[in-house]
């Protein structure tokens, strides 16, 4: 994609309603129009598994529903494996399978009929998408689940399902959105084994919106990070990571409260960063980024007498993706570390 705008219109005001002077302000004023892209060039090689990661409302869905055709740029050049989709969105679904945020057409279907309709849908013949669609089901563990109507499996379940029916009847390209939201481990695990294996077996490039900052560092050959309409950065994992230089993260829970009255406490206190944010709002969790040096003292310090008998558990990690995007600035909003 090169120099690709989106801009949404703001909402309208609601009319003012005429009000005796001296009545106070007026009704409330509409939003302003968002740029959801702001002029966004990306190039991803064909076998590529490559990740768009950043807050919510950065502008991923919006830049996923462009290339998938489903939505027209206001300006800006859109190619796929040699296809112009700006101008030809309909070819796009010959090309790729796209798994949006929500999916609903599926719902009134039973598991296997979902994956064998969009396999023949996709071009194949019945005999064909049932026995890919069997294939499939069997990867994913939805076997036990396939004669169960959509409607009637759990939110993760549900998820695992249109994953299934996003990969019958192979496309060279797999855009999926957000694909393991709600899942258990043991989906997620076998979501991203079907994601590589289709790379290594077919040479399917991979487009991926994800917040999970962990299963992007894992499964990504690159990466490009959002935030408002803009990527910020772009590299491998590896080489964003590099820009963060080799500061460590330091997470110390502590059993109730932390002990400040001991004074190498009291010190680390003052360095702790504000994201993320303790997700049990009691203060017992601090995150620390240290040179390895200082981190090492660190650990010496909470690690022996008060201390130590307050520490519930401490954890001392190399940089992250979330470590590089809070570097590059981003607000640390919406990145879920799992
Ligand atoms: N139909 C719409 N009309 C107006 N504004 C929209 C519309 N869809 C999205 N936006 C705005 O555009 C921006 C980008 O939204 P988008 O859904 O692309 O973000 P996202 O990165 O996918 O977020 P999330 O991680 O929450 O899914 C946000 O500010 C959002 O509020």
């Amino acid at each position: 994609m090169r120099e690709v705008h989106k801009t949404y219109p703001g909402a309208r005001r609601p009319r003012r309603r005429r009000r005796p002077a001296g009545d106070g302000p007026t009704a409330p004023s509409g939003t302003g129009p968002v740029h959801a892209s702001a002029g966004i060039s990306l190039e991803v090689g064909r076998g590529e598994i490559f990740g768009l990661l950043g807050p919510n409302g950065a502008g991923k869905t919006t830049l996923v529903r462009q290339l998938t055709g489903l939505l027209r740029p206001d300006s800006g050049a859109i190619e796929l494996l040699g296809h112009d989709v700006v101008r030809h969105p309909r070819r796009a679904p010959r090309l790729l399978a796209h798994l949006g945020q929500q999916s609903t057409a599926l719902d009134e279907l039973t598991v296997a009929v979902a994956a064998e309709t969009t396999g023949v849908l996709r071009g194949l013949d019945r005999a064909d998408a049932r026995r890919e669609s069997g294939e499939v089901l069997d990867e994913l563990g939805l076997t036990d689940l396939a004669t169960r109507p959509l409607t009637r499996l759990s939110g993760g379940q549900r998820r695992l399902a249109c994953v299934a029916a996003a990969l019958v009847g192979r496309r060279p390209l797999l855009i999926l959105d957000e694909p393991t939201a709600g899942m258990d481990p043991v989906a997620r695990r076998a979501v991203w084994a079907a994601v590589d294996r289709r790379r290594a077996e077919h040479g399917t490039t991979v487009v991926l919106v994800t917040h999970n900052v962990i299963e992007a560092e894992t499964l990504l050959d690159r990466v490009a990070v959002l935030e408002a309409g803009r990527v910020i950065a772009c590299d491998t994992p590896g080489g964003l990571k590099a820009m963060v230089g080799d500061e460590v993260r330091l997470e110390l829970v502590w059993r109730d409260r932390a002990p400040t009255d001991v004074p190498a406490v009291a010190a680390l206190r003052r360095l702790v960063t504000g994201e993320p944010v303790d997700p049990t709002g009691s203060g017992r969790r601090w995150t620390l980024r240290l040179p390895p040096e200082e981190a090492r003292a660190a650990v010496a310090a909470v690690t022996t007498g008060p201390a130590f008998a307050a520490l519930d558990d401490f954890t001392l990690a190399t940089p992250t993706l979330e470590d590089v995007y809070l570097a590059l600035g981003g607000s640390g909003r919406g990145l879920v570390r799992s």
